[in-house]
């Protein structure tokens, strides 16, 4: 069965001490609660993750990298390796965001070169698909959906696509207040799992958590985690206060 999953993504928000009070008190109420349903994930930005992870290495509290190059060393200024990632004790990153892609030019081919790296070094690569609000009004997701997939997922094996998780985030609900409905994650996520299940197999599709992204809250969360085929969320501007997270990851074990 998919692993249960509440993460934060901190984009490039809190300077570090604020950061490292959120791990430290995150970290705290995942050893005070009886976790035994959700997995926690956090993503700060670049600059806090090695002393995050350092505070959170006996603690059941994951930090995630926002990112990482899809090359291994070399002349790639502002790039950072996941071996770096590695030795800085993170094993986890986000790859593909609907940010990266708009902004950093982030290709399904980039996205499958980074892929790539996380998979050879045995991180868990959190892939990020999702449509722009012209393709849903055209009705577009699922072939848009479809095709981040196959762009991303070219040349990986039914095994390592099992080691990964995918993170649905319509780009239209994304910082923007608006949700999409529970109905509408769900059918985007029973497309994932089909996709999944035809490309590979049920065992894999079984395997994969599906997030589901874009403005969830503790208000909206209950129905959306609520879902067969959401395995939980990843949480932009709620996972910046403690309270609003908390309440999520509370949910995320009650609900998921
Ligand atoms: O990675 C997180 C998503 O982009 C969602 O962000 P949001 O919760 O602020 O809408």
């Amino acid at each position: 069965m998919a692993r249960k999953i509440v993460a934060g993504n901190w984009k490039m928000n809190l300077l570090p001490d604020e950061g490292y009070q959120l791990i430290e008190d995150l970290s705290n109420f995942c050893e005070g609660n009886k976790l035994d349903n959700v997995e926690v994930v956090v993503s700060p930005p670049f600059i806090h993750l090695a002393k995050a992870a350092e505070m959170t290495a006996h603690s059941k509290l994951t930090i995630s990298a926002q990112n990482c190059s899809d090359q291994l060393s070399g002349a790639y200024t502002g790039e950072v390796s996941v071996e770096m990632l590695k030795a800085a004790g993170v094993n986890w990153t986000l790859i593909g965001h609907s940010e990266r892609r708009e902004y950093y030019g982030d290709t399904d081919e980039f996205v499958n070169g980074k892929l790539k790296r996380t998979i050879e070094a045995e991180m868990t690569p959190v892939l990020c698909v999702g449509e722009v609000l012209e393709d849903r009004k055209a009705g577009k997701q699922e072939e848009v959906v479809a095709s981040q997939l196959k762009g991303a997922l070219a040349g990986f094996s039914a095994d390592e696509v099992k080691n990964m998780v995918i993170a649905y985030e319509p780009v239209w609900a994304i910082g923007t207040g608006e949700t999409a409905s529970p109905e509408q994650a769900q059918e985007v996520h029973a497309f994932i799992r089909k996709y999944l299940t035809q490309t590979y197999s049920a065992e894999v599709a079984n395997a994969v958590s599906i997030l589901y992204g874009g403005s969830v809250k503790p208000e909206n969360a209950k129905e959306i985690f609520g879902q067969p085929d959401v395995d939980g969320g990843l949480i932009g501007g709620a996972s910046l206060k403690y309270e609003q997270f908390v309440k999520l990851i509370e949910i995320g074990q009650e609900v998921l």
